[in-house]
């Protein structure tokens, strides 16, 4: 073995909810990517930091991959090929109780049209939840589809094989000293995490219809006027139509209230410091086709 320290760049690519933002926050460690019950909830590269004695290993979150339908789908694509070409390292993720599909099939197919040479370990997920000869049926079904640098199964929610699934990644980094100071986890902006906040809290118990069309902005963050060491986070849930408004407020106006309350204590835990959360809903039309709206909300490459 060398102890040469290694630093480098890993990434996750899956079909949505295979998995990928719960492995990230599993091996980072701290909840820096959204996760949802509702497929393609993650919009953005996030990276997340692992720091050990002998490696740094940088992980970028890659948002889900679908048919691009809309400008924002077309956008997805830009940004997860890129990071494909960026980094050292790829993880496929399969989930251990859904069977390989063409959706899994498509995307095996663009690794090797566009990620090159970068090595692609094959990850089988959720392996609590199914039995043990079902877990090497489709261990043997994925080595079927394409050519792995490595195989390994895994669970996020149990906790079983992620430090060697590090390991495994950290063996395809090359020799480098640090790139990051050891307290960093995730270089996104404190907005951008807080806007993510508020956006999981809005799908969570939401309708089916809302995960595409709703994205959230943090404006502002201020000192609170007459009351120290508490501060006033400026925020707005985008949604496309009247009809969703209704459903984010809730009767009332009690499922934004819902929202705002669970949303503050994750804030006040992020930023440190107690919080009023300041919280509109706003019909953005189509905002998803439009590139200024886009832009504002952070979606430009
Ligand atoms: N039982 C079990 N469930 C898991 C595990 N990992 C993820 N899940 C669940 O699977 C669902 C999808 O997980 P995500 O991490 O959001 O999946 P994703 O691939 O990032 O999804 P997108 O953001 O849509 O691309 C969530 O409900 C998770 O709680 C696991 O190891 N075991």
């Amino acid at each position: 073995m060398s102890s040469e320290h290694r630093s480098g760049f890993g990434c996750f690519v899956g079909r949505p909810n295979t998995g990928k933002s719960t492995l990230l926050n599993a091996v980072v460690g701290q909840k820096i990517a959204i996760t949802s019950d509702k497929p393609q909830t993650t919009r953005r590269a996030i990276r997340g930091i692992v720091t050990r004695e002998d490696s740094q290993l940088i992980i970028v979150d890659t948002p889900g991959m679908h048919r691009p339908r809309t400008l924002l789908g077309e956008r997805l694509g830009e940004v997860v090929r890129t990071v494909w070409s960026e980094v050292d390292v790829i993880g496929f993720t399969i989930p251990a109780n859904e069977k390989i599909g063409p959706g899994d099939r498509r995307i095996a197919e663009e690794l090797t049209e566009q990620a090159g040479k970068t090595p692609v370990i094959g990850i089988v997920t959720k392996t609590d939840l199914v039995k043990p000869e079902q877990l090497v049926a489709q261990l043997m079904a994925l080595e079927r589809i394409r050519p792995f640098a490595d195989i390994i199964p895994v669970s996020a929610k149990a906790d079983f094989q992620v430090q060697t699934l590090l390991d495994l990644m950290v063996t395809h980094i090359p020799v480098s000293p640090r790139l990051y100071p050891d307290a960093e986890v995730t270089d996104e902006p404190v907005e951008t995490r807080i806007a993510e906040i508020i956006r999981e809290a809005t799908l969570d118990g939401a309708r089916e219809e809302l995960p595409h069309s709703l994205a959230a902005l943090v404006s502002e963050i201020l000192p609170r006027e007459g009351k120290p060491g508490m501060l006033t986070v400026f925020a707005t849930i985008y949604v496309e139509r009247e009809s969703q408004k209704a459903i984010v407020l809730g009767k009332g106006g009690e499922k934004l209230a819902a929202v705002g309350r669970s949303s503050r204590t994750q804030i006040e835990e992020l930023l440190g410091s107690r919080v009023y959360l300041d919280l509109h809903v706003t019909v953005a039309k189509e905002w998803q086709r439009d590139p200024k709206q886009l832009r504002k909300l952070g979606f430009d490459a």
